[in-house]
Parts: C-alpha cells; sequence; structure tokens
C-alpha cells in the first residue's frame, strides 16, 4: 500500500466533499513524494482550494482518506496536523502588520513550544531563538529584522508569510497561491525561494501562474470540475490535450 511506502509523505485517496448538491471534491487520488515540489492547477471553481482544505484540515471529507508521513489523519485539525508536520502558510500566525519581522518570526517559533514560552525573552527560548536565526538567514531578512511587517512590501510580506509557515520545521508545506499579487520580479524571487526549500520539505502548491507551475513543479495534478483529470510531470501535462481543453479551453499544438 502506497501510504507504508517510506517515500511518500502524502497519500491522499478517494477524497470528496461535497456543498449540497454540488460534489466539490469527487474521489480525488494522489499522492506526494518526499521532497518534491506537487501542484494543483486547474480552471476556476475546479476544487483545487477546497481539496488543499480537505488535506490541511481546515475542512473534513465525507469520503476517503488522507495518510501524511504513514500515519492516517484523515479529519485531524489543523493543529493536530501541525504538530505532526504539516505546516499551511497563514495556519498558525497571520502577519502583525505592527510587529516588527523578528517578533513575527518569534510567534511563529514560539507556536509550538508550551504556551508559557510565549512570555520568555527569545534569550531564554533556545529553541525558537535558533529557528528564528535560521529562517532569517535562509529568508535573506538580515535588513528586515527590526521593520514593521507593515512596511514591507507586498512580496516581502508574502515571503515573510512562508517563513512563519515553516518555523515549525514542518515535513509538508501547503502554499495556497503564493506569488498572487505579485510583481514579475517578485514572482521570481518568491519562486526560487520555494525551489530552494524543496527537500527538506515537501510542498504542496495551488497556484494559477502556469508557467510558473510547470518551471517549479517535479509532479502536477490536474483538477476539472471536483474531478482530477490527469497526472504527471510538468511536460506530460502539458502535453495532454484533455489538459490544454478543459484548462486552456481550446487545444494548443504548439
Ligand atoms: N464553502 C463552500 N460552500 C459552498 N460551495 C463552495 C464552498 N467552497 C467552495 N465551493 C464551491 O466548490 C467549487 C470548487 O471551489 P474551489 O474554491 O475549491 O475551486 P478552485 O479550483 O480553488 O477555484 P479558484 O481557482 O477559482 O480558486 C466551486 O463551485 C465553489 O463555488
Amino acid at each position: 500500500m502506497a501510504s507504508s511506502d517510506n517515500d511518500i509523505i502524502l497519500d491522499v485517496s478517494e477524497l470528496s466533499v461535497s456543498f449540497g448538491a454540488l460534489k466539490a471534491v469527487d474521489q480525488v487520488s494522489f499522492t506526494a513524494r518526499r521532497g518534491d515540489i506537487v501542484s494543483l492547477i486547474g480552471p476556476n471553481g475546479a476544487g483545487k482550494s477546497t481539496l488543499f482544505n480537505l488535506v490541511s484540515g481546515a475542512i473534513s471529507p465525507t469520503h476517503g482518506t488522507v495518510f501524511f508521513n504513514g500515519e492516517h489523519v484523515t479529519g485531524m485539525s489543523p493543529n493536530q496536523l501541525l504538530h505532526r508536520g504539516l505546516s499551511r502558510s497563514f495556519q498558525i500566525t497571520k502577519l502583525f502588520f505592527e510587529l516588527s519581522v523578528i517578533e513575527n518570526l518569534r510567534l511563529a517559533a514560539q507556536a509550538l513550544e508550551p504556551a508559557r514560552h510565549a512570555f520568555l525573552p527569545l534569550s531564554r527560548s533556545l529553541k525558537a531563538g535558533r529557528r528564528i536565526e535560521e529562517l532569517i538567514d535562509q529568508f535573506g531578512l538580515e535588513d528586515k529584522v527590526y521593520e514593521l511587517a507593515g512596511y514591507l512590501s507586498h512580496g516581502e510580506q508574502r515571503r515573510l508569510e512562508i517563513a512563519l509557515a515553516m518555523a515549525s520545521y514542518p515535513k509538508l508545506l501547503l502554499l495556497d497561491e503564493p506569488t498572487q499579487g505579485m510583481s514579475h520580479a517578485d514572482t521570481e524571487e518568491t519562486a526560487k525561494l520555494i525551489k530552494s526549500l524543496a527537500g527538506d520539505v515537501s510542498v504542496l502548491l495551488v497556484e494559477h501562474d502556469v508557467s510558473l507551475v510547470m518551471s517549479l513543479s517535479d509532479h502536477v495534478v490536474v483538477m476539472a470540475q471536483g474531478k482530477k483529470l490527469t497526472e504527471g510531470t510538468p511536460q506530460a501535462v502539458r502535453a495532454n490535450s484533455a489538459v490544454q481543453t478543459a484548462y486552456f479551453g481550446e487545444r494548443r499544438d504548439a
């Protein structure tokens, strides 16, 4: 069984949920390998965000299973999943605009420590302090440490959100449209950053920017009308005529 395979970090099987009569996610199955970047794409209303919410524990499925890191986690809360190593951007700490970058990082890094540690000076919360230093270095935030999050550019704020999601040393990072609203340059920088994170962490990405998905992903899952249309490498998905018809609205032979 795939979920016992040590190479697989996430195993989603026949996952379904309905809103009234609408089958928003209908019998969708896919797996994500450790260290890979897996992307969910599809036209508007295809069910990507709903599937993402099912995996992150924000909503519960009516049918199907989710195995994470070999453990049956279907129906677990986002907090239970976070403690097992599945982290979603914005899950624990949204950005506090009136706090500095380092204070935002501190809140995220201390989320997994006992609640009483939240009031300790950082110098006495060694694990969190170490993690913050690593994140400042990894995300190139050295010059921004004491800047208020509200004064960062949009791109810097979105990357800080990813840093917060990384604070708990996740095994799987869920990112919902991480480059939404970004300039071309910021999108490229964020793509590089996500690529640099993969390997240590697996990434599940919902993203509308198809060229970004194609350049970034190891594996792409295509959804349409709640169902999985197909999955495969970016090259295979790009060449699939059903994808071109459903996703791009027309056949592209180029
Ligand atoms: N809470 C809800 N209640 C009722 N219907 C919902 C709810 N959430 C999503 N839907 C419906 O489920 C379908 C799938 O929505 P979903 O947001 O998952 O699609 P999506 O692929 O993420 O779309 P988009 O690319 O536009 O964000 C849509 O028809 C949507 O209107």
